[in-house]
């Protein structure tokens, strides 16, 4: 490289993937034609930030390791460094820390398993790596009930609420990283875990629903799904409607509506965002808001329903779908919303990633938004896979 860089990614591909079954170690599978370690790289390579790359290997791969690499670079060949790894993922790591350059000041550990990671979940790391120095880790909700069971037999139902799904690329100041691997004692199943055990702060960033770990042969196939069959284009419909409550505040479209009537709900009522997520998961093919988040779930008690976009948008990401647009029609007499459609669309198109246009009449006295009794929204969808 000319310039030094000062983050190094390092790529841990020296598994044997015992549970994958292959006859390759799992990072020299392929899904649709390209291996796995070499679609984890491509990503780290369409990252924004340069950085040297090190790929960990079987010491029986290093030579192909090296050429996936330094395909997978391109012009920036000179960033790759390949080197052989240990007979633990926590060895393998070690062997990559040993070869960062000394110009590097922050460091992200990658599993080459996890190889639909797209580059924007590497950028969102560095950034909260260097803008709080902690570590940082990808972490998605817990969305199963979760049970503890002893000998077979259930002995209850765990608290969900503070549970996270925990990914790869985590990232760390280089210096406390490189502290923590020298003193660690034990064997820990993630970085993050093992610079806690030294002291370290650890905080999340939202995870990718794509960055899942192929781990079974079950998640090649997903994986093999998400990348290769294209279902095309599929629309959905989603229908809200909800009665006001002159006790609550609006929030409607993801906006705050000072001195309107709110809206009744279990959430806060926002029936434009709750009709969007239907039209999503509609689309997807993935049933509707309420059973996906029921209204029996507390976590959703009072809840901004941006939690739900959020939650929607992971699942119709990890289904393998790409939002086109959304159309939100909204009938009601309150609030009026000529004066913020702008500003509506724009709010709509920031939660949803894509763009929303926004339409809204009244109902000419009939029925029950006519009668001013609340607000009924209809939103579709269009998705591409
Ligand atoms: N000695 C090891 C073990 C694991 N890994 C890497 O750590 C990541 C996460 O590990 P896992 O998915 O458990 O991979 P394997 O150990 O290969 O799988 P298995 O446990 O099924 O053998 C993988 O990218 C794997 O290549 C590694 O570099 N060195
Ligand atoms: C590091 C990791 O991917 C975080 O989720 C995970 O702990 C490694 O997986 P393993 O199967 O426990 O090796």
């Amino acid at each position: 490289m000319t310039d030094q860089p000062t983050l190094a990614v390092i790529v841990v591909a020296a598994g044997s993937g015992t549970r994958l079954g292959q006859a390759e170690p799992k990072a020299f599978v392929e899904v649709r034609g390209v291996t796995i370690l070499e679609r984890s790289l491509d990503a780290v390579f369409d990252a924004s930030t340069p950085a040297q790359v090190i790929v960990v290997a079987p010491a029986a791969k290093l030579a192909s390791a090296k050429s996936i690499a330094l395909r997978a670079a391109g012009p920036a060949a000179g960033a790759v460094t390949v080197v052989e790894g240990g007979a633990s993922r926590q060895a393998s790591v070690a062997a990559g820390l040993a070869t960062v350059l000394p110009g590097v000041d922050t460091v992200l550990v990658h599993d080459a398993a996890r190889a639909l990671a797209p580059a924007e979940l590497f950028d969102r790391v560095v950034r909260q790596v260097r803008s709080t120095g902690r570590g940082v880790i990808p972490a998605l909700p817990v969305t199963d009930t979760v049970k503890r069971v002893a000998d077979g037999v259930v002995a209850g139902t765990v608290d969900r609420s503070d549970l996270v799904h925990v990914q790869t690329p985590q990232g760390f100041p280089r210096a406390a990283l490189d502290h923590a691997y020298a003193v660690a004692a034990a064997e820990h199943t993630d970085d993050a875990a093992l610079f806690s055990a030294d002291g370290g702060e650890v905080v999340t960033v939202e995870g990718d629903a794509r960055a899942f770990k192929i781990t079974t042969p079950w998640d090649l196939r997903r994986a093999e799904n998400v990348l290769g069959v294209s279902r095309g284009i599929r629309t959905g419909i989603g229908l809200d409607v909800h009665a006001y409550d002159e006790e609550s505040p609006l929030w409607f479209g993801g906006l705050y509506w000072p001195d309107e009537p709110g809206l009744k709900g279990h959430s806060d009522g926002d029936a434009a965002l709750h009709a969007v997520c239907d039209a999503l998961l509609s689309a997807a093919g993935l049933g509707d808001l309420g059973t996906r988040f029921g209204a029996a779930d507390e976590r959703f008690r009072d809840a901004r329903s941006e939690v739900f976009v959020r939650e929607t948008l992971a699942l119709v990401a990890g289904a393998g779908f790409t939002v086109i647009n959304v159309a939100l029609q909204i009938t009601a007499n309150r609030p009026r919303i000529g004066g913020r459609r702008g500003e509506l669309e724009r709010r709509l198109g920031e939660l949803v990633g894509a763009p929303v246009s926004v339409s809204a009449t009244t109902a000419d006295g009939l029925g029950m938004t006519g009668r001013g009794e609340g607000i009924a929204c209809i939103a579709t969808a269009l998705l591409s896979s």
